[in-house]
C-alpha cells in the first residue's frame, strides 16, 4: 500500500450551500471571477462533450439490424445489446460527464483506453490557448468514454490505464503529470475548477490535506449511497485496480471505504475484463437486504448495471427458514467441521453391492461378478469428485466391464452398445440400489433429528455434548414441514455441493465478510471457485458469536488461502473526535488492530446527554430497572436530539439497540416525528431513520442520536467463555472470570472478574461481552457530521476507563 503518497483533492463544490474554503495550494477558479476565460472555455468543452454523447446515442439508437441478423435469436441479443448500450449512453444531466483533467508533459497514446483505438491527443479549438498548455496529452476524466465524431476521445473512462495517474500521481511522482485539474458542479453545471500542479517549480513540496475532500464528503446525505469516482484515495485506487487473477482482503476501520472501494473494485473489473466477467458473472453480497439496498445505486451510476447484488441467505435459499437456532447450535451448525460431519454422511449412503450386475441382451447374458462391481464402486469413492458425479460415472463403469466380457467373447461392441447396456434396467436397477439419489435437505433433516445417525457420522468430529446441542427438540418429519434455520440452509447448501458442483461465477465481493460463519465462507466460496474475490470487513465489527477470529482463518474457508490481505485506517466518515472515542473499545473488542485515523477534524462533532443520574455511578440493579419518570425523560431528550439533528441539512440516524424500538417509536409518533427504517430511502422531506443497532451495520448518516449505549451492549448475548469448537483445549484460567464478567452484572462484580483475570496486558482477556460491545463500536461509527449519546445508565466501563466523570463533563 502506497499510504505514504500524498493525497490528491478532491473537486470543489461552490454551491452556495456548501461554500469551499480554498486551500493555500491548489489553486481554485469560480465562475465569478472567471469572467470568459478558462472556465468558459473547460464549458465549452463540456458542451461538446455532451453533445458528442447525445451523437453517440444517437447512432446507437439508428443501427438497423435487419439485415444483418440471420435469426430472430440473433436478432433479440443483438437488441438487447444495443438497448443496454443505449441506456448506458444517456446524458444524465444531474451527474458530471467528468470530473478532471490531466495535462501531460509528454504526448501518451490512447489505443489501449479507448475503445475507438484513437491515437491522437485531443485538439478541440475551445481549448486552444488555455493556460499551462504545454504541448502534451490532455484527458478529461470521466465515468465514461466518449468521442467526437472523427472518434477523438472528448472524455476518457476512468478506469482506463492513462486515468490513473489522476488518482496515483503526486508531485515526488508525477507519472508526467504536469496538471491536475478537478472540477466543481452546482447541479450538474460546471461552475469551478482546481489546480494542482505536480511538475516544476508551481508543484507542492509536502503532502497537503485536502479540504475539498472534506467538503465532498461532508455534503450532506440524502438517497443511497454515492460513488466516489472523482476522489478515490491514492490507497484505495491500489485496491480498485488489483488484477483480476487474485483474491484480495481489505482489513478496514470504519468509514475507511471499503465498501466504497469494493464496488469500485467491480466497476474497474468489468472495464478490464467485460467479455470474460460477461460470461461469467460478478456478484456483490452483503449483509441484509436494508444493506444491499443503500449501495445498489453506486455502480448503476458508474454504468455498470449488470451487477447481482445477494446476501448470504438469498445464495443458499434451498428452503424455507422460519427457524432460529441458539447462538450456541448456531455456531456449531457454522462450524467447519459439520463440511466433514456432512460428507461422511453423505458417502455412508452408499452400499457395497452383494451381487452382481447381470445385464440381458438379446440371446446372451452378460454378468459382472459383485467383487466387480464393488472395486468399481471403491475407486469412485477414492476419487475426489462429486458424489453426483460419480453416481453418474457408476453406470458406464458397470457397462464398460460389460463390454469388456462382450470383446472377450469375440463381439465388437461400440460406444454406442455401452450406452445402451448403462440404460438397461439390470444397471440402472443396481445403480439405485448401491448409490441412491439423495436430496440434500433430507441428509440434514436426518443428521439433525436422528441421534444415531448423527453419532455415526459425527465420532471424533464433534463432541457429544456439541451432538446433543445440534439436535432438535422435536424431529421433524420431512424436508418441507421443517422449521430450518438460517445456518441449516447453508448446511444444505454444503450438502448440495458435495452432490453436484456449485456453478462459479467470474468474480464475488463479499462485504461485512467478518461476520461470515466458516460453513458461509465455504458456501461463498464455492461460488467462486473459478474465479476471485475481494473480501471487505473489520474484525473489530464481528457481531455474530462465530465472527471470523483473523482473516487467514477466513480465507482458508473461503479456499483462497493465497489471498494478499491489505489494512485501510486512513477513515473517511468518522470525525476525529468519534473514531478517537469509539476507538477505546479497541483494545476490548479487537486487541490486535491499528485505531483508525480520520481524514476530518470536525471539532463539537462529540456530545453527551447524560438524562436523570445517568452521571453518577448508579447501582446497576437501579440502573437496569429505570423508573418510569427517568424513562420518559429518556425518550424526550432522544427526541429532541433528533429535532435539532432534523434542523440541519443532510441525513438523521436514531439508532438503539433493538428493546429500545417500541418506546422510541411512540416517543417520535408523539412529537409528530415521522421516521423510516433502514433499507427505505431518505428524501430532503424525510430524513430521519430509526435504526435498530443490529441493521446499523455499513449505514452512514450525517447526524447520528445515539440512545443508551448500555442497552445496544445488553442486546447481544454473552459470550460463552469456553470456545468449544476445538474439544480439547483445556480450560483458561481466564475462563471463569470472562464468565462472570457480563454486561448486566454490576459493575463492581465486573471489576472483580477482572482482576480475577489477572493484570491488564497487552492482549486482555475476551470480555463475555464483547459482541455487544462490538455492536457499540459498529453505532458510534456510524455518523459523517455528529454523534450525540443520549443515556440515563452509565456509559459501559470500557468507554469511561481512565476518564473519570466524563459524562458529566460533558
Ligand atoms: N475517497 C473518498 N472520497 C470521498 N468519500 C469517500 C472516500 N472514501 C470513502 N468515502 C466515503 O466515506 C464513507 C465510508 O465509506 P464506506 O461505507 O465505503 O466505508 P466502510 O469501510 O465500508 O465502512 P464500514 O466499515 O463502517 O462499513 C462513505 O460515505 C464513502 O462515500
Amino acid at each position: 500500500m502506497s499510504s505514504h503518497a500524498p493525497k490528491p483533492t478532491a473537486p470543489p463544490r461552490t454551491s452556495a450551500d456548501t461554500p469551499v474554503s480554498p486551500p493555500k495550494r491548489p489553486h481554485i477558479a469560480d465562475a465569478a471571477a472567471d469572467g470568459g476565460g478558462p472556465l468558459a472555455r473547460e464549458q465549452a468543452h463540456l458542451a461538446a462533450s455532451r453533445s458528442a454523447l447525445r451523437a453517440m446515442r444517437a447512432d446507437a439508437e439508428s443501427l438497423d439490424i435487419a439485415d444483418t441478423t440471420a435469426n430472430w435469436v440473433n436478432a433479440e441479443a443483438l437488441r438487447h445489446t444495443i438497448e443496454v448500450r443505449i441506456k448506458a449512453l444517456a446524458d444524465l444531466t444531474d451527474t458530471p460527464l467528468f470530473f478532471g483533467r490531466l495535462d501531460y508533459e509528454h504526448a501518451h497514446h490512447t489505443a489501449a483506453d479507448t475503445p475507438t483505438g484513437s491515437t491522437a491527443p485531443p485538439t478541440e479549438a475551445a481549448l486552444a490557448g488555455d493556460e499551462g498548455d504545454a504541448g502534451g496529452d490532455r484527458f478529461y476524466i470521466g465515468r465514461r468514454h466518449v468521442h467526437d465524431a472523427d472518434g477523438e476521445p472528448m472524455v476518457i473512462d476512468w478506469r482506463a490505464p492513462i486515468s490513473q495517474p489522476f488518482y496515483q500521481a503526486s508531485p515526488k511522482r508525477p507519472m508526467d503529470v504536469l496538471l491536475r485539474r478537478r472540477f466543481g458542479y452546482t447541479g450538474g453545471e460546471l461552475t469551478a475548477y482546481e489546480d494542482e500542479p505536480l511538475t516544476g517549480p508551481a508543484a507542492p513540496a509536502g503532502e497537503q490535506t485536502s479540504r475539498l475532500l472534506q467538503s465532498e464528503i461532508e455534503r450532506p446525505r440524502v438517497g443511497p449511497m454515492r460513488d466516489i469516482v472523482a476522489t478515490i484515495q491514492p490507497e484505495q485506487d491500489e485496491l480498485v485496480r488489483a488484477g483480476i487473477g487474485g483474491t484480495v482482503c481489505v482489513q478496514g476501520a470504519p468509514g475507511t471505504g471499503k465498501t466504497a472501494v469494493g464496488l469500485h473494485r467491480v466497476a474497474y473489473l468489468l472495464y478490464a475484463h467485460r467479455e470474460r466477467l460477461a460470461r461469467t458473472g460478478t456478484l456483490v453480497i452483503g449483509p441484509n437486504q436494508s444493506f444491499l439496498h443503500y449501495i445498489e445505486q453506486v455502480l448503476p451510476a458508474l454504468g455498470e448495471l449488470q451487477v447481482k447484488q445477494a446476501t448470504v441467505a438469498d445464495l443458499v435459499a434451498h428452503v424455507e427458514v422460519r427457524g432460529t437456532d441458539s447462538a450456541e447450535r448456531a455456531r456449531i451448525k457454522g462450524d467447519a467441521r459439520m463440511a466433514d460431519v456432512l460428507r461422511r454422511a453423505l458417502r455412508a449412503g452408499v452400499r457395497m453391492p452383494q451381487e452382481p450386475v447381470v445385464v440381458v441382451r438379446g440371446s446372451r447374458r452378460w454378468r459382472v461378478p459383485a467383487y466387480e462391481v464393488q472395486e468399481i464402486v471403491r475407486q469412485l469413492l477414492e476419487r475426489d469428485i462429486r458424489y453426483g458425479a460419480a453416481r453418474a460415472a457408476l453406470p458406464q463403469r458397470v457397462a464398460h466391464a460389460v463390454l469388456v466380457r462382450m470383446e472377450e467373447a469375440g463381439e465388437a461392441p461400440d460406444d454406442r452398445v455401452q450406452d445402451a447396456v448403462a440404460r438397461n434396467a439390470a444397471v440402472k436397477a443396481a445403480v439405485k440400489e448401491i448409490w441412491p439419489l439423495v436430496d440434500p435437505a433430507k441428509l440434514v433433516l436426518r443428521l439433525l433429528s436422528d441421534a444415531e445417525a448423527l453419532a455415526e457420522y459425527a465420532a471424533g468430529i464433534l463432541t457429544e455434548a456439541e451432538q446433543r446441542t445440534l439436535l432438535w427438540e422435536k424431529p421433524a418429519r420431512g424436508p418441507k414441514s421443517a422449521k430450518w434455520s438460517a445456518a441449516d440452509a447453508v448446511l444444505i447448501d454444503e450438502a448440495a455441493d458435495l452432490i453436484e458442483r456449485t456453478p462459479s461465477l467470474g468474480h464475488v465481493v463479499l462485504d461485512e465478510a467478518q461476520d461470515l460463519s466458516p460453513m458461509q465462507y465455504r458456501a461463498v466460496g464455492r461460488r467462486c471457485t473459478t474465479g476471485s474475490a475481494t473480501v471487505l470487513g473489520d474484525i473489530a465489527q464481528g457481531t455474530t458469536p462465530w465472527a471470523t477470529g483473523s482473516w487467514p482463518e477466513a480465507l482458508r474457508h473461503l479456499g483462497k488461502e493465497d489471498a494478499r490481505v491489505e489494512e485501510l485506517t486512513r477513515g473517511f466518515r468518522v470525525p476525529r473526535e468519534v473514531i478517537a472515542y469509539a476507538s477505546r473499545l479497541l483494545p476490548s473488542i479487537a486487541p490486535g488492530l491499528a485505531e483508525a485515523t480520520s481524514v476530518r477534524e470536525a471539532p463539537g462533532s462529540l456530545e453527551f446527554r447524560p438524562v436523570g443520574g445517568a452521571g453518577a455511578a448508579l447501582d446497576a440493579e437501579v440502573a437496569v430497572a429505570l423508573d418510569a419518570e427517568v424513562a420518559v425523560a429518556l425518550d424526550a431528550e432522544v427526541v429532541a436530539a433528533c429535532q435539532e439533528a432534523l434542523t440541519r441539512e443532510g441525513s438523521v440516524g436514531l439508532i438503539a439497540a433493538e428493546a429500545r424500538i417500541p418506546a422510541l417509536v411512540a416517543a417520535l409518533a408523539a412529537a409528530g416525528l415521522s421516521h423510516l427504517s433502514p433499507g427505505e430511502e431518505t428524501s430532503a422531506d424525510s430524513r430521519l431513520t430509526l435504526v435498530p443497532a443490529t441493521l446499523a451495520k455499513g449505514l452512514e448518516y450525517d447526524y447520528v442520536v445515539l440512545d443508551e449505549p448500555a442497552a445496544v451492549v445488553d442486546g447481544e448475548p454473552l459470550l460463552t467463555a469456553q470456545p468449544r469448537a476445538t474439544p480439547h483445549r483445556a480450560g483458561g484460567a481466564g475462563d471463569a472470570a470472562e464468565q462472570a464478567a457480563g454486561w448486566g452484572a454490576d459493575d463492581a462484580a465486573q471489576q472483580a472478574a477482572s482482576q480475577a483475570a489477572g493484570p491488564v496486558t497487552e492482549e486482555p482477556p475476551v470480555p463475555a461481552h464483547r459482541t455487544g460491545l462490538r455492536r457499540l463500536y459498529v453505532a458510534l461509527t456510524r455518523a459523517v457530521s455528529g454523534l450525540t449519546i443520549v443515556h440515563a445508565r452509565p456509559l459501559p466501563a470500557e468507554l469511561t476507563r481512565g476518564e473519570a466523570g466524563r459524562e458529566s463533563a460533558a
